[in-house]
């Protein structure tokens, strides 16, 4: 560990379902991290693509990811700190990010496929089709043992997820959660 961590840069990662947004908006009602949606930064093409059921490849997520690094890289100059709901994929995707701001936290939501199909078929108003689950499954790539993060079972309450990830993160509670 290296640096200034004044400024912390979390990024909740998984496939699409894994809960990545129900958790990233927990730790920021709970520790005051600004909050950004991945799939906000798509470009239109990227959603109209998603949302025709074809998965994105890397040419299609490069300048997404850069756009992400970039957000991470304002609020950390502005002094800062964030949570980001992001797939980030593969290593090669957060390479992208840790290009961003000077660290970059993963917390990785994993867990049996089974429990997130049933999840998406249950999720509405998203553009994101369930059948894209078994690409994303394929493309993952899990956190190596030199990447800084960790991984929590996505079967958890989300109390129980969002807790754990402050906890393991050691990010301080705002004043009106305690
Ligand atoms: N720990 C959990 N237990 C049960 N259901 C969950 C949990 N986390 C998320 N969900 C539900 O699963 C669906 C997918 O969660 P979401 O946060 O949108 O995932 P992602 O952002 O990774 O696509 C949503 O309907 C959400 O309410
Ligand atoms: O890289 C990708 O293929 C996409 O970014 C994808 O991973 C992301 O998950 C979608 O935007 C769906 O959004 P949800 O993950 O919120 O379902």
């Amino acid at each position: 560990m290296t640096g200034d961590r004044s400024t912390r840069h979390v990024v909740v990662m998984g496939v699409s379902g894994a809960g990545k947004t129900t958790v990233a908006q927990g730790v920021a009602a709970l520790t005051g991290l600004t909050f950004a949606e991945a799939d906000e930064f798509h470009s239109a093409a990227n959603v109209a693509r998603m949302r025709a059921g074809v998965p994105l490849d890397d040419a299609a997520r490069w300048p997404w990811l850069r756009s992400l690094a970039e957000w991470m890289t304002d609020r950390h100059r502005e002094g800062v700190s964030t949570v980001l709901a992001c797939s980030a994929l593969r290593r090669s995707y957060r390479d992208v990010l840790r290009q961003g701001p000077p660290e970059v936290d993963f917390v990785h939501l994993a867990g049996p496929t089974e429990v997130i199909r049933e999840r998406l078929a249950l999720r509405s108003g998203h553009y994101m089709p369930a059948s894209l689950l078994d690409s994303q499954t394929a493309t993952l790539e899990p956190l190596g043992p030199d990447e800084q993060g960790f991984v929590l079972d996505l079967r958890l309450s989300t109390d129980a997820l969002i807790t754990a990830a402050v906890h393991q993160l050691g990010l301080p509670v705002t004043p009106s959660h305690t």
